[in-house]
């Protein structure tokens, strides 16, 4: 079983500034959602608003084949909508709109038959959600169960924070599999050198990581191993949740994907795999006949 765990968060999608479609997301909802269409025991732990968006996003989970045992509702509260500004080059630009009544609650999993847990985004740094997210990682090392930790950080979030570059730190420093993308680490190093990057890792003790950098190479690091994996050219319909695909595919390969090297090296195949289907539709997550 993987546990994804993070927010669902409403997306509408905006391109040459009008709508241009909406759907279900929040990057651990799409893992989970890619996850369950690749047809592996998933289920994502959250919270979710008991309105119309929220309960559509429950029953969508559960026709992926996502568990929903972990995915509370909170009375009360209005679901979380993102606006995402796609430029030309499908990449986007976000506004957020959060109700902080989804926030702050405990998390109750039960980890015996759990391989990986997958976490991160804003919903793991914040004020109200780190110590609970915390406990959830901690919990997990514990069982034996594989942490798997992507920031997905947009500039925003981090302005004037400081105490988050240090719970993103933590939480480097805690996982199993840091997946990073070069955004990410322009944001929490302020620099765009790889030297940096790599220093910055290491100083927090990122043993294995994977660094997805858009159309250009994935690099890797398995303990002293580095590896380097070109990217397919392709036609992006929206590049929203590229990343959460690449980690879902990465994941859904199994256990083996962070015990041995031969191992990692398809596991991140299949993650490229994923990440460039996710690329080719407007949804968040691969499509169902993508998931062998
Ligand atoms: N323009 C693109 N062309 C081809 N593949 C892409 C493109 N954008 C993203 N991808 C695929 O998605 C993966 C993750 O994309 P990236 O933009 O680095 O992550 P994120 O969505 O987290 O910002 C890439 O490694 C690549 O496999
Ligand atoms: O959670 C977010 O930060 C935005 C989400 O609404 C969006 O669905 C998302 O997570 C996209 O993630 P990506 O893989 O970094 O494109």
């Amino acid at each position: 079983m993987i546990y994804t765990l993070g927010e669902a968060v409403y997306d509408i999608l905006f391109k040459n500034n009008q709508p241009a479609a909406s759907v279900h997301g929040g990057s651990m909802y799409n893992v989970a959602i890619s996850i369950g269409r690749a047809g592996k025991d998933v289920a994502f732990a959250g919270f979710y608003a008991d309105d119309f968006l929220g309960n559509q996003s429950r029953l969508f989970l559960q026709k992926n084949g996502v568990g929903t045992d972990c995915y509370r509702p909170v009375a009360k509260a209005k679901s979380n909508l993102a606006l995402a500004f796609l430029n030309a080059q499908m990449v986007p630009n976000y506004n957020f709109y959060r109700d902080e009544r989804l926030n702050g609650h405990p998390f109750e999993i039960d980890f015996s038959n759990a391989e990986f847990l997958v976490t991160g985004s804003f919903y793991a740094i914040d004020d109200h959600n780190f110590g609970n997210v915390l406990d959830v990682i901690e919990k997990s090392r514990k069982n034996n169960v594989n942490v798997v930790y992507d920031p997905n950080i947009r500039s925003k979030h981090l302005d004037e924070h400081p105490e988050r570059y240090e719970r993103i730190a933590r939480m480097i420093e805690l996982a199993d599999l840091v997946k990073v993308s070069a955004e990410d680490l322009f944001h929490i190093t302020g620099s765009k050198s790889h030297d940096d990057w790599k220093k910055y890792l290491n100083k927090h003790s990122a043993q294995k990581y994977i660094l997805t950098q858009g159309a250009g190479p994935v690099e890797a690091v398995f303990n002293d191993e580095h590896f380097i994996f070109q990217v397919p050219e392709i036609d992006v319909v929206s590049s929203v949740g590229a990343g959460d695909g690449f980690t879902a595919g990465f994941v859904s390969y199994g256990i083996e994907a962070i015990k041995n090297r031969t191992h990692f090296e398809l596991a991140i195949e299949r993650g490229i795999s994923f990440a460039g289907a996710v690329c080719r539709s407007n949804e968040n997550y691969i499509a169902a006949e993508n998931g062998n």
